[in-house]
């Protein structure tokens, strides 16, 4: 009976985005173009791609995407200034600053001075500390779009054990918060965790967001788990093993196809939102 699902990542974008379709004719009508800054850093090629990937999909939903790409040598001063034009620009409901920016700029400075409602990422330190009391507007993106893929297919946390493996400020902190207010039980692991596949085995739901390809082997997990992998890694693989833990899990997210996807339409759909809270402030 009990059959094994694959997560299908485009098909709950899909979800999002027609969803938000009527509401951006609402907004239009009323004169206001959903609008998303993006900002990216240098030239790194897959960041690049990201980019460019998510302001196609501001442009096709009709959300307006302003593309700026500033050169490596950028000083975080430089970053700051016009974080700041950003913050004060009327026009702009969103902003979004690529992770990673080049090594020499202090990126966490950069994410704080994001102002607060244009924080359609989720990356400033106020922005995630709501998140985690409950009540935050823009989660990040990719936790977002776990949540809502959980959702979409009925998949329950309440008492469940869900292991988040990786613990970043964007990524698995957000997300292992999320989870703890749907009343998961919850453990994040990270790199001086000891016996990480041991604690993976106890799991009924594994997040993987750790950065490294094929990490995660069947072989740790229980039978039957669930298996949300965030990992992105070049080549087109995820952080887990995927025909392996494949065929140990009950449902289980592809990449491509999974998570990416519906990282960008919670985007979008956070970057509606926050042209919906400007037009009722008006
Ligand atoms: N699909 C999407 O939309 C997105 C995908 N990603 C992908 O998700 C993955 C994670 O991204 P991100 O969170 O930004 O990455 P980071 O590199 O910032 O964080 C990785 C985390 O994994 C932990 N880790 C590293 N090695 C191990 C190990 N051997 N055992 C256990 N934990 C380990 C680190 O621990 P420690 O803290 O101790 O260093 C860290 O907390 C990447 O593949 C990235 O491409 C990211 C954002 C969006
Ligand atoms: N501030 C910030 N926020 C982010 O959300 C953020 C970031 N920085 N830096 C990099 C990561 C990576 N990321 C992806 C988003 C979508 C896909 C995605 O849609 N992938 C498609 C495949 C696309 C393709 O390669 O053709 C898929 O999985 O099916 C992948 C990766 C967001 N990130």
């Amino acid at each position: 009976m009990d059959e094994k699902l694959i997560l299908d990542g485009q098909k709950v974008a899909n979800d999002v985005k027609e969803g938000l379709k009527p509401r951006i004719a609402v907004l239009k009508e009323d004169g206001i173009i959903p609008s998303l800054a993006t900002i990216l850093v240098g030239d790194d090629p897959s960041s690049a791609t990201y980019v460019r990937m998510k302001g196609n999909a501001c442009e096709r939903l009709g959300i307006h995407s302003q593309r700026i790409h500033l050169p490596k040598e950028t000083t975080t001063d430089e970053l700051l200034q016009t974080i700041h034009e950003l913050n004060n620009d009327p026009t702009v409901h969103g902003i979004l600053l690529q992770h990673p920016v080049p090594s020499h700029i202090d990126e966490r400075a950069a994410f704080e001075a994001i102002a607060l409602e244009k924080d359609v990422d989720g990356v400033t330190s106020w922005g995630y500390g709501q998140t985690a009391l409950g009540f935050g507007l823009y989660p990040s993106c990719t936790p977002a779009a776990i949540v809502r893929i959980m959702k979409y297919y009925n998949i329950e946390a309440e008492g469940k054990h869900a292991v988040v493996v990786g613990r970043s400020p964007i990524l698995g902190k957000p997300v292992s918060a999320l989870l703890l207010n749907m009343n998961a039980t919850v453990t994040t692991c990270h790199s001086r965790t000891v016996n990480l596949p041991e604690i993976v085995k106890q799991a009924d739901i594994v997040v993987a967001a750790v950065g490294k390809p094929e990490f995660i082997k069947g072989n740790w997990l229980k039978e039957g788990a669930v298996v949300l992998d965030a990992g992105y890694n070049p080549g087109n693989v995820g952080d887990v093993e995927y025909e392996s833990c494949y065929q140990k899990s009950s449902a289980i997210t592809p990449v491509p196809g999974g998570v990416g996807p519906v990282t960008i339409s919670m985007l979008l759909k956070h970057t509606v939102d926050a042209a919906e809270k400007l037009l009722e402030a008006k």
